[in-house]
């Protein structure tokens, strides 16, 4: 038997410019599209007669570029997926995931890209339900002190030393899900991550895992609009440098920054009368 399946263009990439007056608009997407429904005769004998291409997906995000311009990437996923959903009868649902360069201005015409986190949205659209979620991936925060971790669990292998002050270091990716699928989607994401950053910056944190709820929880404090956060928050671990053979103090000074392994603190926060998810978002 066939089991769940979706097809879809992934990655096309799409930069439009708003060429409206002297000072131009830039804008930098990763579009990625994935379809599903009535597909089971494609699969099981090739009958291609519901299949829309992957190719015509494509052409789809550069034309409504043009017709449409291109806002914020909420926006713009809802209209991509409502397209799909209402002029195929046989797809059922549409998943529209962006993925968001920003550009700094340098001049009427000039930008800079801004190098560190992508700003992230996932629609996804059925007949009788919207979710948006928007993120962010890739923003690398790091607190020099105000962190401890100590009083954890010792069996017969752990060596860790318990730690009164050490650096805090994460690269953040944390997705939300918004109630409702109307909002001012730039005033959200914009604060949405300070709320974040604040939270980071604010938590004299005993675990990365108490620096986690604080920042979804900031969120949720900060958003009305947003029902639930989810973060995946890696720990970049930093090794205080034993300078010891060379008669040096280090006291927190000089560290090594390691690559991997690394401990990985994943979790969400919810508001209690949040509704329900209508599709799977897990990072
Ligand atoms: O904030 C932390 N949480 C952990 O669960 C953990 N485990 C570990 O080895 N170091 C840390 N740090």
């Amino acid at each position: 038997m066939l089991g769940p399946n979706r097809y879809g263009k992934a990655e096309t990439r799409l930069v439009r410019v708003h060429r409206d007056g002297e000072s131009h608009g830039l804008v930098d997407f990763n579009v990625s599209i994935a379809l599903s429904g009535d597909l089971t005769a494609t699969h099981l004998t090739g009958d291609n007669s519901g299949v829309l291409p992957t190719d015509t997906m494509k052409n789809t995000v550069y034309a409504f570029a043009k017709e449409h311009g291109v806002g914020e990437p909420e926006s713009f996923a809802l209209l991509l997926a409502r397209h799909f959903v209402h002029t195929q009868p046989q797809v059922h649902g549409a998943k529209v995931s962006v993925e968001s360069f920003a550009w700094d201005r340098l001049g009427p015409h000039s930008f800079r890209r801004r190098g560190d986190h992508v700003r992230t949205t996932v629609v996804t659209v059925t007949a009788d339900a919207t979710q948006v979620v928007s993120g962010v991936s890739g923003l690398v925060l790091l607190n020099s002190t105000d962190s401890e971790f100590h009083g954890f669990v010792e069996d017969g292998y752990t060596t860790l030393k318990p730690a009164t002050d050490r650096i805090l270091a994460t690269a953040v990716d944390a997705r939300w899900r918004h109630a409702g699928d109307d909002t001012d989607w730039a005033a959200s994401f914009e604060g949405s991550l300070a709320a974040l950053v604040s939270a980071f910056v604010g938590t004299y944190s005993y675990s990365l895992q108490q620096t986690l709820y604080a920042m979804g929880a900031g969120l949720l404090e900060a958003r009305p609009e947003v029902a639930e956060v989810r973060l995946a928050l890696p720990n970049k671990h930093h090794y205080l440098a034993d300078l010891s053979p060379f008669d040096l103090e280090n006291p927190g000074e000089v560290f090594i920054a390691g690559d991997r392994p690394y401990g990985l603190i994943e979790g969400s926060v919810v508001r209690d009368d949040a509704p329900a998810a209508t599709a799977e978002w897990w990072l």
